[in-house]
């Protein structure tokens, strides 16, 4: 199958990688030309995905007006925020041309409009099959090939959508199919804050037990959230909610986590973030999951403090404070999947 890659930080690189060594036809495009001719001269991605040789089934390509109008499948691997102008220049590029799916690789809300990165593709690519790869794939394991399970969401799971799932998978990696993209989208998106809030707790030396409380009611709090936006349980509990809040809660790689141990160790978060070379997709996905929770009267009290920690100078260990202190409840409030 023709893949073609928008971007060429560290995931964009991992998947095009990875779908290189399944023997699928994949050209990588990273946004700059520059960064396009340097991955063509050094078989390598330096910047965002060190130490890992690029296979030379794998092209490169800084034209991507030469590529896109022939793939079957577009890959926008970009940050979120960045998704709709990639999208824009995606539809001057296209003209005519149809590709059969344009799905995202990214985990974030939209600011201000707090649209999901497939409902971006969709205002901005009107017509075109959307869809959405998320779950547990840390870039650098994926690109070294140790084994990881992801999801496709799309809309309609048709017979192409599985041809594309067959395409992805392999022995290192297995891709399931989802038509709750909703539920997929928001599980990527709603981990990155609790991600942020995991590192906080780590920088505040709270323990594990404190971390698994607060992982665990994550959960139900994703549950909570997801469901009143249109999602289904049950996707929350699969490899895009749970499966990517555990791995990204404690895996050490994690941007996310990372920054929230520093927030939680007590530096500066308008610091942190102006030194910042990779995407902490967390940070503005907490401002737009703020604003929509806020907005539909939904009660996220984690979400809520991990805004007031980053936006509205709280300190962390208030914030836990709070969260500790209030009203006391049962625990199955939140609901169980279907
Ligand atoms: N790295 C991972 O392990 C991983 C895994 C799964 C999903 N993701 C998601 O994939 C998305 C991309 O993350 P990444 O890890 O590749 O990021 P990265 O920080 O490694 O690289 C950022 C990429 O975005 C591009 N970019 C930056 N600003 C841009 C702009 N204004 N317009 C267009 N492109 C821009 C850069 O050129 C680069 O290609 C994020 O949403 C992230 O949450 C990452
Ligand atoms: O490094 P992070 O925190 O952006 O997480 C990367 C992926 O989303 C993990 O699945």
């Amino acid at each position: 199958m023709k893949f073609v890659v928008l971007g060429a930080g560290a995931w964009g690189t991992a998947f095009a990688l990875h779908l290189a060594r399944a023997d699928q036809d994949v050209t990588l495009v990273p946004r700059r030309k520059e960064h396009a001719a340097l991955l063509q001269a050094e078989r390598e991605n330096r910047e965002y995905l060190p130490g890992i040789a690029l296979p030379g089934t794998l092209a490169v390509t800084g034209e991507a007006d030469a590529v896109v109008g022939g793939a079957e499948v577009v890959l926008l691997a970009c940050p979120a925020q960045a998704l709709r102008d990639t999208c824009s220049a995606l539809r001057t590029r296209l003209g005519g041309a149809r590709v059969r799916l344009v799905a995202s690789l990214a985990k974030g809300l939209e600011l201000r409009t707090h649209l999901r990165p497939s409902e971006v593709i969709a205002s901005v690519l009107p017509g075109c099959a959307t869809g959405s790869v998320t779950g547990p794939t840390n870039a650098a394991e994926v690109a070294r090939g140790l084994p990881a399970a992801l999801v496709l969401a799309t809309a309609a799971v048709d017979e192409f959508a599985n041809e594309v799932q067959a395409a992805m998978s392999g022995p290192t990696l297995r891709v399931y199919t989802s038509d709750d993209v909703a539920g997929a989208e928001f599980g990527g998106c709603l981990k990155n804050v609790y991600a942020i809030a995991a590192g906080c707790c780590e920088g505040l030396r709270l323990g594990d037990n404190a971390k698994a409380a607060l992982m665990t009611r994550a959960l139900a709090e994703m549950v909570r959230v997801g469901v009143a936006l249109g999602a289904r349980a049950e996707t929350f509990y699969g490899l895009s909610g749970f499966g990517d809040l555990v791995a990204t809660c404690h895996g050490g790689w994690s941007r996310n986590r990372e920054f929230g141990q520093r927030v939680g160790e007590g530096r500066a978060v308008a610091e942190l973030m102006a030194h910042r070379k990779t995407v902490v997709e967390g940070y503005k996905t907490t401002a737009a999951l703020d604003e929509l929770c806020r907005e539909r009267g939904l009660e996220a009290p984690i979400l809520r403090e991990m805004h007031a920690i980053l936006f509205e100078g709280k300190q962390p260990a208030e914030a836990l404070r709070a969260l500790m202190l209030r009203e006391l409840k049962r625990e199955t409030a939140s609901p169980l999947p279907t």
